[in-house]
């Protein structure tokens, strides 16, 4: 998709019944002749007498008319210190106080509501100072409504068009504030709420760590989630406004239109940010004036963004504030944007309006880069499976094949592949994700041949299922035979030695492995050279492995492909497989993809059927989705160090927090304090154990894509021990027979910021 610039549109309120008229009030020109006009600065412009400046603007700087006819079209507003010099701003949409709700959102928002379906992320932010409207514009009143419940009617009127159609369109709300610089979640009660980290995902993605995020089927439900949640809004009364947002809110809506074999998954981002305001007119108490430089504060970062911005800066100073982090996106990255900027009719704002208007000539000037997410969701094509070699089977069953289709393209696993490894009964399964064509094959004489990339085409399910057992029983017979050769050569061996030491000794009762003393003599005599009590174990074997061929076909013919490939791997290779899934379970549950998270925890039991925290997970999670109710992860978990000292848990899995980076270390030090006293069960700790792995480098390939980099310094704050991983195995081995590992995970930055190579330490502590 090519660039986009943000696109503004200005609004001039009403005035209100205090308000008196001044005859430089802002004004919106639509089409007025143009007269004398100056490219200036109007914060700084100084002309003579009735000169009129139009705002410097590379899109019209060239004069005073925005359309190229001699005509001017937007704000035109009185120079506060020289009433006689007029600055004009031109704007291809502005609005004057009799505009409608109706008009600003037909004209303006319902184009971007058909962007955000096509898989765009689409952010409409209201800016201006305090009492100019922002939240008129935004939310509105019930009678009036504004762009947010029009957006939300215009959505659901969209979908039902195409109710009928093979299109599908999934609809989610989260809605959150920042408040003080801190982020909270809007649609759960206020005393759950705790302030919420922003975090950034393995593609850079900025999000807001554990907000929730509701489904929505109809606009009735999405009223009743959102009147509860504005209520909960930080909103107090000013001498400017009875009724002044005292935060900044953001109301997301996700769309998932599903068409065919492809998925769009777009986002509408309404913002209604707080209004900048002078406190000597506010006449704001210490706690408003808190409120209010926090507000100020962020919105001058806005500033500095959008400056650094246009001017080329190498640096973009986003993270110096939660706004222009979570905004990110829609200045200078990948969103459409649109601003409507809010005046304000009355004098004693004249100053803040030219504020206003000039942060908005620089803003859309502002370039974006739209990206459209789209994916294609046809399911993997089923693994394919080597049997050249294999024996064909008696009597094939017709059932469907399993030869990839030609045409349709592979899609790669939600889990990377690890090299391939030999299990303990030949099967070179390659872990979850690998292609059953990565089993050697076994030839009739039980050497593993050299593997083949596509199977036969044409054979049945029957077919490859009774192939694999023949060839995983092949394989074994030749090994227990090895293994019964190997163990008849030492038993020779021990009887010869023994006979010889006997010579020249009294024999002396020897310890078996069972613990029972036999003589040579008798021992000669229950295990001479011959196989009968490896045949008998040879049979044990047979038996058992053929209760698992059977097991293994049943799962297979109940296309339980998962549970067959959870049980034929190795338990360390099941385990790394659970830990994986879960990571990237959590990581969908913290974007809110509940369902997709659902999907994988329950993937993740497949390989950790006895991880009760997990059962657990998977039951809330099941309950959220039934009852549209959001889910929240469970907090940062502490563990216990050596000695009884107790830390926060360093990250969470396959995010970095971006805040610490951000230089915001100090923040959320009493959440870290009410997790430092939550103790941690030890189921928790095996989901956590689960988690943690995948930061090691043998994870699948993919650990540095998953890999927490929790910051060096953050541990140091937290009073850790940072010692580099490089000496911990020493002292690990002497601990390791009177230590247990309860609490696994304690991922550490290099110093040296994100970018370099992440590494993880593990930490045993004593049982308890
Ligand atoms: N277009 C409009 N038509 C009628 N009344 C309006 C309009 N816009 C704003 N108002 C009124 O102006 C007052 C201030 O509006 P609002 O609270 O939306 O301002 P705000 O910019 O959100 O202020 P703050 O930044 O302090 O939250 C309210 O009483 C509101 O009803």
């Amino acid at each position: 998709m090519a660039t986009a610039k943000v696109r503004i549109a200005a609004r001039l309120r009403p005035r209100l019944a205090h308000e008196t008229p001044d005859p430089g009030d802002p004004r919106v020109c639509h089409a007025e002749p143009a007269n004398t006009s100056t490219s200036s600065d109007p914060g700084k412009g100084k002309g003579s007498a009735n000169t009129s400046l139009t705002a410097n603007s590379s899109a019209n700087a060239s004069g005073s008319s925005n359309n190229g006819s001699g005509t001017f079209t937007g704000i035109a507003v009185a120079n506060p210190r020289d009433a006689s010099q007029i600055f004009r701003f031109p704007f291809t949409s502005c609005y004057d106080a009799d505009a409608t709700q109706a008009a600003i959102f037909d004209a303006d928002v319902r184009p971007l509501v058909d962007v955000a379906l096509s898989g765009v992320t689409v952010t409409i932010f209201a800016y201006g100072v305090t009492s100019s409207g922002k939240t008129y514009t935004m939310q509105g009143p019930r009678d009036d409504p504004g762009v947010i419940p029009r957006v939300v009617e215009t959505l659901f009127a969209k979908t039902t068009a195409t109710s009928g159609t093979t299109e599908k369109t999934d609809i989610a709300v989260s809605y959150m504030e920042i408040y003080k610089d801190d982020v909270y979640d809007l649609l759960v009660e206020r005393e759950n709420g705790r302030k919420l980290p922003i975090r950034e995902n393995d593609v850079g993605a900025v999000f807001v760590a554990g907000l929730s995020s509701v489904p929505i089927d109809s606009v009735a439900t999405f009223d009743k989630h959102y009147t509860t949640a504005t209520a909960r809004r930080s909103v107090g009364a000013t001498l400017l406004n009875d009724k002044s947002s005292r935060s900044h809110s953001v109301l997301t809506l996700n769309l998932r239109v599903r068409a065919g074999d492809k998925v769009r998954e777009g986002k509408i981002n309404l913002v209604d940010l707080a209004g900048s305001e002078n406190n000597k007119l506010t006449g704001n108490d210490p706690s408003r004036m808190a409120e209010s430089a926090a507000i100020n504060k962020s919105l001058s970062v806005l500033g500095q963004v959008v400056h650094a911005l246009n001017t080329g800066a190498p640096r973009i100073p986003y993270r110096n504030a939660k706004l222009t982090r979570i905004l990110q996106d829609a200045l200078g990255g990948a969103s459409v944007g649109l601003l409507i900027c809010n005046l304000s009719p009355a004098s004693k704002f004249r100053q803040d309006t030219l504020n206003t208007l000039n942060f908005a000539v620089r803003t859309k000037n502002i370039e974006n880069k739209p990206v459209v997410n789209e994916r294609d969701i046809r399911p993997p094509p089923p693994p394919k499976i080597d049997l050249a070699l294999v024996p064909p089977a008696p009597a094939p069953k017709p059932r469907e094949s399993l030869a990839i289709r030609p045409g349709v393209s592979a899609r790669p696993s939600l889990v990377p592949r690890p090299a391939s490894r030999t299990s303990t009964f030949g099967l070179g399964l390659g872990g979850v994700g690998a292609p059953f064509s990565r089993v050697s094959s076994i030839s009739a004489t039980g050497v593993p041949v050299k593997e083949k990339e596509a199977a036969p085409p044409g054979l049945t399910e029957a077919e490859i299922d009774a192939r694999i057992s023949r060839a995983v029983e092949a394989e074994v017979a030749r090994r227990l035979e090895e293994r019964e050769r190997e163990k008849e050569r030492e038993a020779e061996m021990a009887a010869a030695a023994q006979a010889g030491s006997s010579r020249a000794k009294s024999p002396k009762p020897r310890k078996d492995r069972d613990g029972s003393s036999r003589s040579p003599k008798a021992k000669g005599r229950e295990l001479p050279p011959g196989l009968t009590p490896l045949l008998k174990r040879h049979k044990d074997l047979d038996n058992e492995l053929q209760a698992r061929l059977q097991e293994l076909e049943r799962k297979f013919s109940l296309g339980n492909k998962e549970t067959a490939l959870a049980d034929v791997l190795s338990p360390v290779s099941k385990k790394k497989t659970g830990r994986a899934y879960v990571a990237l379970a959590r990581a969908h549950s913290e974007k809110g993809d509940l369902q997709v998270a659902l999907e994988l925890y329950r993937r993740a039991e497949t390989y950790v059927p006895d991880n009760v925290k997990l059962k657990e997970r998977i039951i809330e999670i099941e309950w959220a989705v039934k009852n549209d109710r959001a889910f929240k992860p469970s907090p940062k978990r502490t563990k216990t160090k050596k000695g009884g000292k107790t830390k926060a848990r360093a990250e969470e899995v396959g995010e970095m927090d971006v805040d610490a980076a951000a230089g915001h270390d100090g923040e959320n030090n009493d959440d870290k304090k009410r997790e430092q006293e939550q103790p941690l069960s030890d189921d928790q700790m095996e989901v956590d154990e689960v988690e943690s792995s995948l930061t090691g480098p043998a994870a699948f390939g993919f650990g540095a894509e998953l890999t927490n980099t929790g910051s060096k310094r953050s541990l140091v704050d937290a009073g850790m021990d940072t010692q580099t991983p490089a000496k911990r195995p020493k002292r690990r081995a002497a601990e390791k027979n009177k230590m247990r590992v309860v609490a696994i995970e304690s991922d550490e930055e290099d110093e040296y910021g994100p970018a370099a190579a992440p590494r993880k330490s593990r930490r045993r502590i004593a049982a308890t």
